[in-house]
């Protein structure tokens, strides 16, 4: 089988693709995640995934599939990326308390040497329970926050926030690997299962 390569410094992706019987290699990429206000959230999250995974597929002389993902949190159409202090943490989690927002991860695949290339994205809605100001400073304070898209973590501690969600679980911890397995197997003929 080819070989699948993962451009992604996330632990959380490699655990969800590294599940799988593949060869998998991972292989960072250095892409300046940058937003700007009014874009549009679903645009963004392919741009930079795409941006991602060009980047490592441009180093693979070697062929291979990449695969790249980012991750936004997005609510009333502001996006909220990872925290870059306590202050941007705690008014993060506190616009999301007792509200629902989207997750939104953008997906891209690109076969390296021939450049064929899927874009995609996947969206989950979550809702957070009602927090106090005394909830949001303790889950900060659990230093969970920092590397997470909307400064929480569904598969953590953070779990205990969330009470609800509609769609992938899995897309909101980084990676949509039901829909990008379907994907792999009808565009690129490759099973993970
Ligand atoms: C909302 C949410 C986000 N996250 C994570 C998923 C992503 O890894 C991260 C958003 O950052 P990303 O920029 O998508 O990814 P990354 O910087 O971790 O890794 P790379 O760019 O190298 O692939 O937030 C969770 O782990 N749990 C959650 O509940």
């Amino acid at each position: 089988m080819e070989k699948i390569i993962l451009a992604s410094n996330s632990p959380r992706r490699k655990e969800i693709l590294g599940k799988f019987n593949i060869h998998l290699r991972i292989e960072k990429s250095s892409v300046d995640e940058k937003v700007n206000e009014g874009d549009i959230p679903e645009q963004v999250a392919m741009a930079l995934a795409f941006q991602k995974t060009l980047d490592v597929a441009e180093r693979c002389d070697d062929g291979g599939i990449v695969i790249g993902a980012d991750t936004i949190v997005v609510k009333d159409h502001h996006i909220l990326g990872k925290p870059a202090n306590y202050d941007e943490a705690f008014n993060t989690l506190k616009k999301l308390s007792g509200t629902y927002h989207h997750v939104i991860t953008g997906v891209a695949i690109i076969k390296a040497n021939t450049y064929k290339k899927v874009v995609f994205y996947e969206k989950t809605k979550v809702k957070i329970k009602d927090l106090s100001d005394d909830d949001i400073c303790n889950y900060i304070n659990t230093n969970e926050v920092w590397d997470k898209a909307g400064s929480y973590g569904i598969q953590g501690i953070g779990s205990a926030l969330v009470e609800s969600i509609e769609g992938d679980y899995f897309n909101v911890v980084g990676l949509p690997i039901a829909r990008l397995s379907s994907i792999l197997r009808k565009d690129f003929n490759i099973k993970l299962i």
